[in-house]
């Protein structure tokens, strides 16, 4: 049973906020999919002032919103963070995080660096910031190219942007090159299990280690 002494398995933990970011197109979404498939934790799903991609499901991938619509958000301090991305704007719904890291639900945030200083900030003891690297600059354009989803004008943009969202890679905890998807997906998954695992988030531990002592 939970906490008994000789019974590890399920000791309450407090959940965490696992970032992932990177410049454009080196793969934080991809790996941000197969990372839910892991039922403790969930996508934050952003709002966002830029139009759908072909296949993005508003509620899904994001919230589409006008700019209307996301100025309202601001005023009402709906946003945990929010930042201007590429002339648009994006932001991190406050929802029930709070609530849901005391029930030991994980979060994931695809987000740029701005937002990741922004939820750092706010939230130290919770935030696991990755940063996700492409093997080369040549590669970062293909991938770009290779997804179809932009015009030659927003690829241009982001790969401009890119060197400058680099920059940022020692503002992360872990920094991973993703050369092969499964190996990427493989080292982001531990370092989520492991972070799992700390001391500090085992809130279990306490009441199982004074049953442990007799106390
Ligand atoms: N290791 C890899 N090898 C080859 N292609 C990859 C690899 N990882 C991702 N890709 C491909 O590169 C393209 C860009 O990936 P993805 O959309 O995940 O990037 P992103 O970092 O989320 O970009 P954005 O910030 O613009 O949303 C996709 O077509 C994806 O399938
Ligand atoms: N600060 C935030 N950045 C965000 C958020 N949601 C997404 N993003 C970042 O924007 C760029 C572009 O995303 P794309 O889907 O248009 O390619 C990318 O770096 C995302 O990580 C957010 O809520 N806050």
């Amino acid at each position: 049973m939970a906490g008994e002494p000789g019974s590890t398995n399920a000791l309450k933990r407090r959940g965490l906020l696992f970032v992932l970011s990177s410049p454009s197109g080196a793969g934080k979404t991809t790996i941000s999919r197969m990372l839910l498939s892991d039922p403790e934790i969930k996508l934050s799903v952003s709002v966002t002032t830029r139009a759908p991609r072909p296949g993005e499901v508003d509620g899904i991938h994001y919230h589409f919103v006008t700019d209307e619509e996301f100025d309202r958000c601001v005023e009402e301090d709906d946003f945990y963070e929010w930042a201007h991305v590429f002339g648009h704007r994006y932001g991190t719904p406050k929802g029930r995080i709070r609530a849901g890291l005391k029930e030991g639900q994980d979060f994931l945030f695809d987000i740029d660096w701005q937002g990741t200083q922004q939820l750092y900030q706010k939230d130290q003891q919770d935030v696991v910031r990755v940063f996700i690297l492409p093997p080369s600059i040549e590669e970062l354009r293909r991938r770009l190219e290779s997804r179809q989803t932009d015009s030659p004008a927003v690829i241009e943009a982001r790969m401009e942007r890119a060197r400058a969202e680099i920059s940022h890679w020692d503002a992360y905890d872990y920094v991973i090159i993703n050369d092969d998807v499964d190996a990427c997906f493989g080292k982001v998954r531990e370092i989520l299990h492991a972070e799992r695992r700390k001391r500090q988030r085992q809130t279990g531990l306490i009441p199982f280690v004074r049953e442990l002592m007799g106390s």
